[in-house]
């Protein structure tokens, strides 16, 4: 008997507001206008990718007291840029990332459900957690989550949508059923919300939009494995790919669920040239472009706590000490490192040891991996990942805007299509086909009620 291939699913995600997003180039198009959200788009799916993917940042970066001008700077709003391409495309995925620690239920369920039927069953909600205060100061909750209640407050807010997006029977809106309720009323009293009432917005064509998770730590793969369809994940080496397969998969039957109802996709850069050499210079070029000199030493400064400007970029670390209390120069992002000292210890032994300058080494400890080499080498690896399970396929991060995927679209995704590892037509017409999600059940006999006493 031969085992089938397993199908390789992969999203385009729109370049990051960040600094691997490179803006000095001459092809370097806008983040904000709303041709490059429909170039990105629409080549996805003329190349019958799942998804589009839509990152969320919701306060610029600050560092030593000023908006980091390193980045590329600039982020609409993520549901209305997925609502006016809804128009433009018929069968991607749309999906968008929003955070669980800033709003509210009853809203983030009616857009998503909108979303869902605007665009015939295509929406997807990243579930994001933030512990941050500084973007926490951006709304009208004030200040920020405890860092130990994220992920709680997420459970309670995708219960509380899912309550919700179930409120309506399927065939509601035509109403033509004999007897029965097509609409209930919602009642939830938990610890971070109460809500009560009638939701307005019928089930969307997916029953419930797609659930995708992104976050790391131990709880966070809990969460994905209770919650989510979809695991974004940072793990995309061969090997860390499959240790977090396993890890997040593992945890699966205990909660009832099948392996293959959530799908890991990590994030990953495909860098491709005609030859393995030429496309090692690319990537070599991209690299230093991603991190300038001034970047360089921005990053440092994050990890040590100090200014660091009087260093050379292409000289040695600085010989100085970390300070261990300054975690907060840089605001607005997530802080990895919590204490500097062995990170610094490693990074200096490191250099030393590969005789690399501050530039080098930031090059090599922010290099997340990713795909170099010719469209046939880049094709057998992401299949090679794919079938031996480091991963179900892959968010591809491109370094510019609008065209920074439009080379793998037209030759890479066409011979994984040959292979007969990726599609070459939509199966069906929602994100739940693409993906080969089950629809959820619609929820006749669910209840919102939650027995949880309000928080303070
Ligand atoms: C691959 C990946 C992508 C993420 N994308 C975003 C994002 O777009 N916006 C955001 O606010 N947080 C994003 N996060 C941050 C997470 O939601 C979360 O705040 C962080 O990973 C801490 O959660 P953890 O403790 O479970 O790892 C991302 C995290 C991962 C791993």
């Amino acid at each position: 008997m031969t085992v089938p291939r397993k199908q390789v699913h992969l999203g385009a995600h729109f370049p990051g507001v960040n600094s691997t997003t490179v803006w000095t180039e001459p092809d370097s198009g806008s983040q904000i206008d709303f041709a490059s959200f429909e170039h990105l788009a629409r080549s996805a799916e003329d190349a019958r990718l799942d998804f589009f993917f839509l990152a969320e940042g919701l306060r610029l970066r600050e560092h030593k007291g000023e908006i980091f001008d390193l980045d590329v700077v600039g982020r609409p709003d993520t549901l209305p840029v997925l609502a006016a391409l809804a128009a433009v495309t018929d069968r991607l995925g749309l999906v968008g990332t929003i955070n669980t620690t800033f709003n509210e239920p009853w809203e983030v369920a009616r857009q998503f459900a909108t979303l869902d039927v605007l665009s015939g069953g295509r929406a997807a909600w990243n579930l994001v957690t933030s512990p941050d205060a500084f973007t926490g100061a951006n709304f009208r909750r004030g200040g920020f989550l405890p860092y130990e209640q994220r992920y709680e407050r997420a459970a309670e807010l995708v219960a509380v949508a899912r309550a919700l997006w179930d409120s309506w029977d399927d065939d509601a809106v035509l109403g033509d059923r004999e007897g029965g309720a097509f609409l209930r009323d919602v009642e939830h009293v938990g610890p971070h919300f109460q809500v009560r009432g009638t939701f307005p917005t019928p089930r969307g064509p997916q029953g419930h939009p797609v659930l995708f998770q992104a976050g790391d730590s131990g709880q966070g793969r809990d969460f994905a494995a209770a919650t989510a369809d979809v695991v974004f994940s940072m793990h995309s080496t061969f090997e860390d790919g499959r240790a977090f397969y396993r890890d997040v998969k593992d945890r699966l039957p205990a909660l009832g669920r099948r392996e293959d109802s959530l799908k890991i996709l990590p994030a990953t850069s495909v860098v491709l040239g005609d030859t393995a050499e030429d496309a090692a210079e690319r990537a070599r070029v991209i690299r230093r472009q991603q991190v300038s000199g001034p970047g360089a030493i921005a990053f440092l400064e994050q990890v040590w706590g100090v200014d660091l400007t009087a260093y050379d970029p292409d000289g040695p670390l600085p010989d100085v000490e970390p300070d261990v209390g300054n975690a907060d120069i840089t605001r607005g992002r997530v802080r990895h490192v919590k204490d500097p000292r062995p990170v610094v210890a490693a990074w200096r032994a490191r250099a030393e040891a590969e005789r690399l300058s501050i530039r080098d080494l930031v090059i090599a400890v922010t290099s997340r991996g990713g795909f170099v080499g010719t469209p046939t080498h880049v094709a057998d690896e992401i299949d090679r990942y794919v079938q031996q399970d480091a991963s179900d396929g892959f968010i591809l991060v491109p370094h510019l805007t609008p065209h920074g995927l439009d080379d793998v679209l037209a030759t890479v995704v066409p011979l994984l299509q040959e292979r007969g590892s990726f599609r070459a037509e939509y199966a069906g017409p929602t994100l739940r086909d693409h993906l080969g999600l089950d629809r959820p059940a619609e929820g006749r006999a669910a209840t919102a009620h939650l027995d949880q006493q309000p928080v303070g």
